[in-house]
């Protein structure tokens, strides 16, 4: 049985804005799926229908067999990784197991043994366990989104979602963080989805790719398929030379509107943002 399975699923806003059209897919236990396309393409919308957080129009989504109610089996890492600034790395991470605990018992700092355990171990799988009490707030933003994932981690999901987690960092503090995602659901055999906007980064780590457009799915496939042609056209359209088509055979970009090449094999700043 799939872990996720969406089948005829839409979202409309309002009377028109038609955000999902029609999306049909499975995605298997220990996938690590990306998820991308151009600005306002519905990636947010479909993993809020994931998590339950937004209901379908139209259409089922099920997550193990049931309706993503139960929350605390989808864990969520958010592009703001809303962490309790003034906590430790720890303390945030421990958060996690709210859902298990209860905010009263937290506030007592009530915390059963297993979920401090869980806590460690998450940080120690994101490279934070010797900052475990540094306080949050005086972390980097790359560091602050790792425990982000370990609070995710704590909560011990079945599926794992991430909405744009690295767009706020640097390509360096990007691909660490991407990295330690990839690490924990390896670890774990979690099935994860992210959505990303950095292509280089996504085709490094991730193992299929949906590209999304106008609220559907036109592409689904592993990293082989998602030739630059395939990426140019879910960012500019079908038959547009865009960025991406203009790369040399070892994937690095000769030039063309793509510019600047750096250490980066494929333009980050360059994906087009629509709105
Ligand atoms: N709460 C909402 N109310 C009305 N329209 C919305 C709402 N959320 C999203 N939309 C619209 O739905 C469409 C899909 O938005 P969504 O945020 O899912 O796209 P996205 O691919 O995640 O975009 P981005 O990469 O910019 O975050 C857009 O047209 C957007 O304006």
């Amino acid at each position: 049985m799939p872990v996720v399975s969406l089948a005829n699923v839409r979202k409309v806003y309002g009377e028109d804005v038609v955000a999902l059209e029609d999306i049909s897919l499975d995605i298997e236990q220990g996938e690590f799926v990306v998820v991308l396309g151009p600005s306002g393409a519905g990636k947010s919308t479909l993993l809020r229908v994931l998590n339950g957080l937004t209901t379908p129009t139209s259409g089922e989504v099920v997550i193990n067999g049931s309706p993503p109610a139960a929350r605390s089996e989808v864990g969520m890492v958010f592009q703001m990784h809303y962490l309790i600034e003034s906590m430790s790395a720890y303390r945030n991470a421990l958060t996690g197991a709210l859902s298990r605990t209860g905010w009263l018992r937290s506030l007592l700092t009530a915390y059963a043994e297993e979920d401090k355990q869980a806590a460690l171990r998450a940080l120690d799988t994101v490279g934070l366990l010797d900052a475990a009490q540094q306080r949050a707030g005086s972390m980097s933003g790359g560091q602050k989104q790792r425990v982000g994932i370990a609070r995710a981690l704590v909560q011990d999901p079945e599926l794992l979602l991430a909405d744009e987690p690295v767009s706020s960092l640097d390509p360096k503090a990007a691909r660490d963080v991407m990295g330690y995602l990839k690490r924990a659901a390896d670890e774990r055999g979690l099935t994860t989805v992210a959505s990303l906007h950095q292509v280089n980064v996504a085709r490094e780590f991730g193992d299929r790719f949906i590209g999304v457009r106008d609220g559907e799915v036109v592409f689904d496939g592993p990293r082989e398929a998602l030739s630059m042609d395939v990426v140019d056209d879910l960012y500019y359209g079908e038959g547009t030379d865009g960025v991406y088509a203009d790369e040399g055979a070892d994937g690095t970009p000769t030039g063309g509107a793509g510019g600047e090449t750096g250490t980066d094999p494929t333009p980050v700043e360059e994906v087009p943002q629509d709105d």
